[in-house]
C-alpha cells in the first residue's frame, strides 16, 4: 500500500469488497461452519432425512451429504469450498461425503479457539498437516483385511453403506443385489469400474422385485413389431454405422425429370439398403443394435429376415452390451463379419411397468451387469438409486483395496486417542494444533450419538473408555447406535472400506488448512463499476470516489 503526496492510490474497482484479518478468518469459518452444521444430522442410520425444494418446485427427499450440498444453492465462497469436499469424496470413494464435511468444521471450529488463543494461523495449518499424515499411518494400522471374494463381508460393507438410507425393508435383497453385480464385472486384475453395472429406475412395484439381470437392459424397443419379440442363442451384433441410404455429403442436387428416373432412383436406393441388410444376415446375426439410424426400408428387410434390431442406442450402452456378450462394436458396414459378433442366451423385449425394455440375458461370464430397482414412488426409487450407488462404489473400493475399518466412529475414538499421545511426543506449539484435530474428529461418534437420541458425553466417555483399555478388539469399539451401547463393530458387522475414512479425513484438513490460511478476501462487485482505466482517465486516486480507498500509510 503506498500513496502519492498523501492520496490514498486505488487499485480496485469501485464497489469491491474486501475483507482481512481476522474478519476475513471469521467470515470463512462461519460459513465453511453453517455448510457442515447443514448436514450433521444426516449423520449415521439414525440421522434424518432433508426435504429440498428447487426453483420450479422439484421435490428431492434425501440423507446424502453431496445430493445435500449439491442441491443447495450454495454463494459463499469458503462455504463453496465445503461442497467440493463432498464432491471429491464423492468421486473418489462414492461414500463418506456427509463424514468429510461434519469433520472439516469441526477443525475449523477448533482452530477459532485457537486463533482466540493468539496462535498463529500457519502454526495451527502446520499442526493439523501433521496431524492428518499421522493419522493416515494410523489408519493403515488399525486397517482389517478382506478377501474380494468373501461375500459374506462385502454383504457387511454395502449393508452399512445403506443403512438408514431408506433401503432397510429390502436391505438383505439389496446387498445381495450389490455384491453380486460388483463381483461379475470385477477384472482378472482386481478393478472394478461401477460404470459396468446400469442402474434402471422403475417406478411401480415394490422394492422386493428389484432384481439382477446377468447382462443388460436396455430402455428401448425393437424397431418394427414384425421383428420376433424374443431371440434365443442370439448371435449379437453391435453396428455403430447407420442403415440406411447414404447421404451426399455435400449439397447436391439431383433432378429428376420422368417418373422412370424417379423409380431408377428409388430402386438403386433400395439396391443399396439390402446389400447393407444381406451383409448383416450374413455375419449371422439374429439380433443387432445400432448406434445410429435404421430406416424404413432396411427395418422391412431386417423383420422379414427374423433379425431383432434396435436403433439409436446410447455410446454408453453399446460399450456395455460389448462387456456383457463379448461382441466388438463394428464401425464401417464392410467391417461386419461373423467374428465380431457376441452372444447372449436370450434376448427378449418384456414390459415392465408399463413400458417396454429390452433385456440381454444369459450371457456367459458377462462383465457388465444391470440391477433393476423398483419401489413405489419416484423419491422412494430416487433414494435407493442413491443407496445402491453408494454400496456398488463401497463395495467395488474394497474389492479394489482389500482392506476396511470398524464404522460407527471405532476409527475416529482410535485416531483421536493416538494422536493426542503422538501430539505430546511432537511438543512445542505444534502440539497445540495437532490436539485440536485429535479432538475434532471426536465429532464422528458424537454426532452419531446425537443423531440416535443419545447422551453424546456419556457415549464418549464409554468409548474412550473401551478404547483405553486396549487389548485386541479395543481399537474396534463403536457405537452401537440401535443398542445404545458401545459394541465391537466388527462382530456387529459395522464396516466401511479403509479408503473412505482415510479420503475423507485427508480432504477435510486440506479443505480445513485451506480456508484457514486465507486472510484477504477480496470480492469484485458485480455491478460494473468505473474501470482502472476510467479511474486513471479521472484523475486517479480521487478520494471520496468509493472503491477501494485504501488509507494512506
Ligand atoms: N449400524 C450402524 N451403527 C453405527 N454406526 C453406523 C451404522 N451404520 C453406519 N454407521 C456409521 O454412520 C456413518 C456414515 O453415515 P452416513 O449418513 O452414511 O454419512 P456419510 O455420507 O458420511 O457416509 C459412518 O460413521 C458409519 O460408520
Ligand atoms: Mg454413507
Amino acid at each position: 500500500m503506498s500513496s502519492l503526496g498523501g492520496q490514498p492510490i486505488f487499485i480496485l474497482k469501485e464497489g469491491s469488497q474486501r475483507t482481512r484479518g481476522r474478519d476475513a478468518q471469521s467470515g470463512n469459518i462461519a460459513a465453511a461452519k453453517a455448510v457442515a452444521s447443514a448436514v450433521r444430522t444426516t449423520l449415521g442410520p439414525k440421522g434424518m432425512d432433508k426435504m429440498l425444494v428447487d426453483t420450479i418446485g422439484d421435490v428431492v427427499i434425501t440423507n446424502d451429504g453431496v445430493t445435500i450440498l449439491k442441491e443447495m444453492d450454495i454463494e459463499h465462497p469458503a462455504a463453496k469450498m465445503m461442497v467440493e469436499i463432498a464432491k471429491t469424496q464423492d468421486d473418489e470413494v462414492g461414500d463418506g461425503t456427509t463424514t468429510a464435511v461434519v469433520i472439516a468444521g469441526e477443525l475449523l471450529k477448533r482452530a477459532e479457539d485457537l486463533l482466540d488463543q493468539d496462535v498463529h494461523p500457519t502454526v495451527i495449518a502446520h499442526g493439523y498437516r501433521m496431524a492428518a499424515d499421522r493419522a493416515q499411518d494410523i489408519l493403515d494400522e488399525i486397517a482389517v483385511d478382506v478377501k474380494p471374494d468373501d461375500m459374506a463381508m462385502l454383504k457387511k460393507l454395502a449393508d452399512t453403506a445403506m443403512t438408514g438410507k431408506g433401503a432397510e425393508a429390502a436391505k438383505e435383497k439389496l446387498t445381495e443385489l450389490v455384491v453380486k453385480a460388483i463381483t461379475m464385472v470385477a477384472d482378472a486384475d482386481g478393478s472394478v469400474d461401477t460404470e459396468f453395472v446400469k442402474v434402471e429406475k422403475k417406478v411401480g412395484g415394490s422394492i422386493e422385485e428389484s432384481e439382477i439381470v446377468e447382462g443388460m437392459i436396455i430402455d428401448k424397443e425393437r424397431v418394427h413389431p414384425a421383428m420376433p419379440r424374443a431371440v434365443k442363442s442370439a448371435k449379437i451384433l453391435l453396428l455403430n454405422a447407420a442403415v440406411e441410404f447414404k447421404k451426399t455429403e455435400v449439397d447436391a442436387e439431383i433432378s429428376i425429370t420422368s417418373p422412370d428416373q424417379l423409380q431408377m432412383f428409388l430402386d438403386e436406393e433400395e439396391r443399396m439398403i439390402k446389400g447393407i441388410v444381406d451383409k448383416i444376415i450374413a455375419s449371422g446375426a439374429n439380433v443387432l443394435f445400432c448406434q445410429k439410424g435404421i430406416d424404413d426400408i432396411a427395418q422391412h428387410y431386417l423383420a422379414k429376415a427374423g433379425i431383432f434390431a434396435v436403433r439409436r442406442v446410447k455410446k454408453s450402452d453399446m460399450e456395455k452390451l460389448a462387456r456383457a456378450t463379448g461382441a466388438a462394436v463394428v464401425s464401417s458396414i464392410d467391417a461386419i463379419s461373423p467374428e465380431e459378433l457376441g452372444k447372449a442366451g436370450s434376448v427378449e423385449e418384456r414390459k415392465v411397468s408399463g413400458e417396454e425394455m429390452i433385456f440381454v440375458t444369459e450371457c456367459e461370464n458377462p462383465k457388465a451387469v444391470s440391477i433393476i430397482i423398483r419401489g413405489g414412488t419416484e423419491h422412494v426409487v430416487d433414494e435407493l438409486d442413491r443407496a445402491i450407488e453408494d454400496a456398488l462404489r463401497v463395495v467395488s473400493v474394497a474389492v479394489e483395496d482389500k482392506k476396511f475399518v470398524a464404522g460407527g466412529g471405532a476409527p475416529e475414538i482410535e485416531l483421536s486417542l493416538r494422536l493426542r499421545e503422538y501430539a505430546a511426543s511432537v511438543g512445542g506449539r505444534a502440539q497445540l494444533a495437532i490436539e485440536a484435530f485429535a479432538n475434532a474428529l471426536e465429532i464422528i461418534p458424537r454426532t452419531l450419538a446425537e443423531n440416535a437420541g443419545l447422551d453424546p458425553i456419556d457415549m464418549l466417555v464409554a468409548l474412550r473408555a473401551a478404547h483405553e483399555k486396549g487389548g485386541k478388539n479395543a481399537k474396534y469399539m463403536g457405537l452401537d447406535v440401535f443398542n445404545a451401547v458401545s459394541g465391537d463393530m466388527l462382530k456387529a458387522g459395522v464396516i466401511e472400506p479403509l479408503r473412505v475414512k482415510t479420503q475423507a479425513i485427508a480432504s477435510a484438513a486440506e479443505a480445513a488448512v485451506m480456508i484457514l490460511r486465507i486472510d484477504d478476501v477480496i470480492a469484485s462487485s458485480k455491478s460494473a463499476g468505473p474501470s482502472p482505466e476510467e479511474m486513471a482517465a479521472m484523475g486517479g486516486g480521487m478520494g471520496g470516489m468509493g472503491g477501494m480507498g485504501m488509507p494512506p500509510m
